[in-house]
């Protein structure tokens, strides 16, 4: 069996997706994400000029060499633009593979460990009061856990407040847009948040809130210990995890629970945070880490200190990933959480899926393959639009973290 063609597909259907689709020459294809938020069309040229040349005319079945021939034989390892190129190429030929075997892929993982996949929905509000209203309508949709991010006064477009509700965008301009932080006014409103919603709501409801790698290790601790007795399901990405060792510090502080991960690549990015046990989850997640073949090793390895899966799911990971990291957690034997953005009606149409919400959970259907397509000739419809993330400054200028 041989790879044949391989092509990229640049669609906008109301924001950027790059699509890897690898035809062979069974007549089998299979579909793969490359998008990388605000940096697609890098990943695009890589796919095209560095990967494409070299696996025309392999064997897709061998997906094991494949992945370790890009990795190790671009001798440039690691890196988004790299991993996500990797994971596009994989992602479609474990599509193949489930294809081939006219299966859906959980059960080429390892079957069914669960009947569906519990997701989270992102509730957001401009100050307390619209996010309590914003939980609620989550509450009410039938979710069983519920991130909440609020605006802060006196902070210029905090992190996680969109301009649309139930379906927002971050990357929402042609050049980053300008936002604004203050790490005290946050320290002192997001608890306030989340005690009102405790009294509202009570303690069914899972609830979760992102850092977004905006505090310090201390100023990380504290926000950790003030939250305690709302009991968090996690406080994610609440320092940056260049350095591993900073967790350390928190860890020491708190017990509200940590996920980390959105952001990494590959296994290193996470081996120290999980060896020594300085988190709870693992956000790591198909397009970012390298695709399947990859991210069950790290799946595997945090299985070993009872770290639990929390897969990155916002807007710009395309249903494609979607669709197969479902498949993946309702496999993955320590499955924690499943982070759930909606995408709009446009992109649900460019990709038609085989996945459904039901009561605050995701199931993934029993079509073969992962069990997301794409439409070519709808995703012509949408040309590449240039969109960047924000950018963050602080009120004196200083460059921080978005
Ligand atoms: O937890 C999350 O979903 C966020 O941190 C993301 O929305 C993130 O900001 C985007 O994926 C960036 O592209
Ligand atoms: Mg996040």
């Amino acid at each position: 069996m041989k790879i044949t063609s391989a092509r990229v597909i640049v669609t906008c259907p109301g924001r950027n997706f790059v699509t890897l689709k690898i035809e062979t020459d069974q007549g089998v294809y299979g579909i793969g994400d490359a998008t990388l938020n605000g940096r697609e069309k890098a990943v695009v040229s890589y796919l095209e000029d560095h990967v494409i040349p070299c696996i025309i005319g392999m064997d897709p079945r061998n997906s094991e060499d494949i992945w370790q021939y890009l990795y190790r034989g671009a001798y440039w390892r690691r890196g988004p633009v790299t991993m996500r190129a990797i994971a596009a190429v994989d992602v479609a030929l474990w599509d193949i593979k489930a294809k081939m075997a006219n299966m859906p892929l959980y059960q080429l993982l390892g079957g069914r460990s669960r009947d569906g996949v519990m997701v989270y929905g992102h509730a957001n509000g401009g100050d307390i009061a619209e996010t309590v209203d914003a939980v609620g309508a989550y509450i009410d949709m039938g979710y069983k856990a519920i991130r909440a991010q609020t605006g802060v006064p006196g902070v210029k477009d905090a992190y996680g407040v969109g301009r649309g509700k139930l379906f927002y965008e971050p990357a929402d301009a042609a050049l980053p847009s300008l936002t604004g932080w203050d790490t005290r006014k946050a320290l002192n409103y997001v608890p306030k948040l989340f005690e009102k919603l405790r009294e509202t709501y009570g303690f069914d409801h899972h609830l979760l809130h992102d850092g977004h790698h905006r505090y310090s290790p201390t100023e990380a601790a504290q926000l950790g210990k003030a939250l305690e007795p709302y009991s968090l399901f996690w406080l994610e990405d609440v320092t940056p995890a260049e350095n591993q060792e900073a967790f350390k510090l928190i860890r020491q502080h708190t017990t509200t629970p940590l996920a980390v991960g959105e952001i990494f690549n590959t296994i290193w990015d996470a081996k120290d945070l999980i060896q020594n046990q300085l988190i709870d989850y693992i956000r790591a997640t198909i397009v970012g880490a390298g695709g399947i073949t990859h991210l069950r090793r790290i799946a595997d390895l945090a299985s070993l200190y009872q770290i639990r899966t929390g897969c990155h799911g916002a807007t710009d990971l395309s249903p494609v990933t979607m669709g197969t990291a479902l498949h993946f957690d309702t496999w993955v034997p320590n499955f924690g959480i499943q982070e759930y953005m909606r995408h709009t009606p446009e992109t649900d149409e460019v990709f038609p899926h085989d996945y459904s919400f039901d009561q605050g959970m995701l199931y993934v259907g029993d079509t073969v393959g992962h069990g997301v397509d794409i439409d070519e000739k709808l995703a012509a419809k949408y040309p590449y639009k240039p969109a960047y993330l924000p950018v963050a400054r602080l009120e004196d200028g200083t460059m921080w973290n978005w």
